[in-house]
């Protein structure tokens, strides 16, 4: 039995210890790399001479031997690869809405050179082998070259583990053409093929009568076995990545990150700047740009927000069901702290839900984990004007909070009121926080410039000093008013018409609910008083009060079929004029023929847009506000993709 464990183990061994070795130099300072490159083409070169002068060669150790060589000389594949030698004439993103053929095509050039590499290389050892009877060395490579293949494939079809982490920041473009979903067509195939290779091996091991082919078989075998074990963490929810946290140990940040939220009240428009800040960082050339990581927070347990920030160059970090303020502050100081050692960002952009408690989530950023890392924190808290003065008499505390824990006011939807209205938002907001820096927007368009000066408020104690005084916290007021373009297609709603009459529902929207709904409606939870903001730490014990004071529920569903735009137009309407409770945002993405929709209720106003889904989005639904009419919210959206069914 030892004859064929001692192979085996021998084989896990290796196998394990080379990829976390090559991880590890992964991660280390660029100008390290030349260094490993050198090395690895050195150990090829020397693992082909090895290989030939085994191949002709029977014995146990000539065994070993050749499964060596053949292991690291597929190592170079790996390292000239990952360290960015060897690659492929494509090294940007694939743009978006690219698919198909053509999207297929933009993968393969990401790795071009690469693949001709492998079949040079694998030439070579064939060659170099040829006619011998130690054939190890090149199964070894081979089995290698198809594990590496096949899991190629499905991380591009799409698994559930795409795992990211391993991925060095200059391959970070790489990230574009990897799909997570579930499973694909080809992963049963992947997994078959290997288990019947794998069984044969085994089989043969079995039968072998020297202790050279049993070893030799048990190699390919393991080797075998591992493809299976690898393309299975590809698909379950196992954290196979910790096998190699020591590889990845190399990887964490040298450097600390800049961190801005972007605040504001349900359909201030958040998003809408948020993705206009991506744009910003992108648009610069990329030996500058930085690596930027998006964790947004839906108030409902379906999120939208992430769909809509996806596609910018960011990584994007969804934190659904929750307010950043109750139970999901831990889960945000833990996702963070997952941020931080996973991606090590230069940038980490925080959009809260609408209803979230500031000064609770400047608290997490406060926790001794994640201080040290933050080199400064910026908030900029998005106003919509058109909405401000009502929902100012309704939530003074929360608003007032908002204003005072602001580096940046963005008064946005400045084409929804009258300049005495903008004015008179303005002089408000400068009334509750007199320092703090005032601009008006259109759609969330907001000039480079702005953000030089604000990046840099609000700085941390421990950041340089000469950063510090080149970067003052901006105080001076100025306001000024920045043209932007509409968002595309976006079709203003008519008056409000009668919700449709609920129909047979085939397809009901499947509703999850989150209410907020406590008994301490009572506390009054305003961060801030007039005399100025308290240490966030000292409201922890009642941050969940916050959202209870603006006393809140959510509705989602799903919406399984193609919508009539006529209907769900209709639907909006009804929902915007209060139909279904008194609802303070509603946002969803509906398919409406052969394109989808981006759809929301913001400020009362129902609105529709164009929408570029990636591949896998899902039609959804969520709607936010008080004594929610749920049953009707779920009958209306069922029957407007009802209603193209029945015609
Ligand atoms: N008219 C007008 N509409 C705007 C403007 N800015 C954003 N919107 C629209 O307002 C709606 C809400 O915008 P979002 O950016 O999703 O708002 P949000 O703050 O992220 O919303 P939540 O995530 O629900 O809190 C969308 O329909 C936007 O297109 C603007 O300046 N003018």
């Amino acid at each position: 039995m030892s004859n064929y464990i001692i192979p085996g183990l021998f084989a896990l061994f290796i196998w394990w210890f080379s990829t976390g070795a090559i991880i590890f130099l992964d991660g280390l300072p660029r100008p390290t790399f030349k260094w490993s490159m050198l090395g690895a083409t050195t150990v090829f070169a020397i693992c082909v001479i090895g290989l030939v002068k085994v191949s002709g060669e029977q014995t146990v150790a000539a065994a070993y031997w050749a499964f060596g060589f053949g292991l690291f000389a597929w190592g170079w594949q790996e390292i000239s690869f990952y360290m960015g030698f060897v690659t492929g004439p494509r090294t940007a993103s694939c743009p978006e809405n690219c698919k198909g053929w053509k999207h297929f095509g933009h993968a393969i050039q990401t790795s071009l050179w690469h693949e001709l590499a492998i079949i040079g290389s694998a030439v070579i050892i064939v060659v170099a082998t040829w006619g011998q009877p130690n054939q190890i060395g090149v199964w070894t490579f081979m089995v290698l070259w198809w594990m590496h293949q096949s899991a190629k494939l499905n991380v591009f079809l799409g698994v559930r583990n795409l795992n990211e982490e391993f991925l060095p920041e200059h391959l970070n473009f790489l990230k574009s053409f990897l799909k997570r979903k579930p499973m694909n067509l080809l992963f049963p195939f992947s997994i078959t093929i290997s288990t019947v290779i794998g069984t044969i091996m085994f089989e043969h091991a079995g039968r072998a009568t020297t202790g050279f082919a049993r070893a030799g078989d048990t190699f390919i075998g393991v080797m075998m076995a591992l493809a299976i074990l690898e393309h299975w963490f590809l698909v379950l929810p196992l954290p196979a990545a910790k096998l190699w946290n020591w590889g990845l140990k190399s990887h964490k940040p040298a450097r600390a990150f800049d961190v801005e939220i972007v605040a504001g009240f349900l359909g201030a428009g958040k998003t809408t700047f948020m993705r206009r800040r991506l744009d910003m960082l992108g648009n610069v050339p990329v030996e500058t740009r930085e690596k930027t990581v998006v964790l947004v927070n839906d108030f409902s347990t379906v999120g939208i927000d992430g769909s809509l920030l996806r596609g910018q160059g960011a990584d994007v970090v969804e934190l659904p069901n929750g307010c950043i303020c109750c139970t999901l502050k831990n889960d945000l100081a833990s996702q963070l702290e997952e941020v931080v050692g996973k991606f090590a960002p230069d940038r980490v952009l925080i959009e809260p839900s609408g209803v979230a408690d500031l000064a609770s989530l400047i608290g997490v950023l406060e926790r001794p984990a994640i201080a040290p890392f933050k080199r400064s924190l910026s908030v900029i808290t998005m106003i919509d004007a058109s909405a401000f003065l009502g929902d100012f008499a309704e939530m003074q505390g929360h608003f007032t909070a908002q204003a005072k824990l602001a580096s940046l006011l963005i008064v946005n939807k400045t084409d929804l009121v009258s300049a005495a209205e903008r004015d008179l938002v303005e002089e408000t907001l400068q009334r509750l926080n007199p320092d703090v820096r005032i601009i008006t927007a259109r759609y969330g368009s907001v000039p480079a410039e702005v953000f030089a000066a604000t990046t840099k408020a609000r700085k941390d104690p421990t950041a340089a000093d000469d950063e510090r005084a080149a970067t003052p916290t901006p105080t001076v007021r100025h306001v000024q008013e920045y043209e932007a373009k509409p968002a595309p297609v976006l079709t203003p709603s008519p008056a409000a018409a009668p919700t449709p009459a609920p129909q047979q529902v085939n397809h009901a929207p499947q509703a999850h609910n989150h209410d907020h709904a406590h008994d301490h409606a009572a506390h009054d939870h305003a961060a801030c008083t007039d005399t100025g903001c308290d240490h966030p730490d000292h409201h922890h014990d009642h941050d969940h009060a916050h959202q209870d004071a603006l006393g809140f529920s959510s509705w989602a569903g799903t919406l399984d079929n193609i919508c009539d735009a006529d209907a769900l137009r209709h639907v909006l309407d009804a929902a915007a004029a209060g139909n279904f409770g008194s609802i303070a945002r509603l946002k969803g993405l509906a398919r409406i023929g052969r394109g989808w929709v981006q759809f929301d209720i913001a400020g009362h106003r129902a609105s529709m847009g164009a929408f570029a889904a990636p591949a896998d989005e899902e039609p959804r639904v969520i709607a936010i506000g008080r004594n929610l009419d749920e049953a009707g919210l779920a009958a209306a959206f069922a029957g407007c993709s009802m209603r193209l069914a029945a015609e």
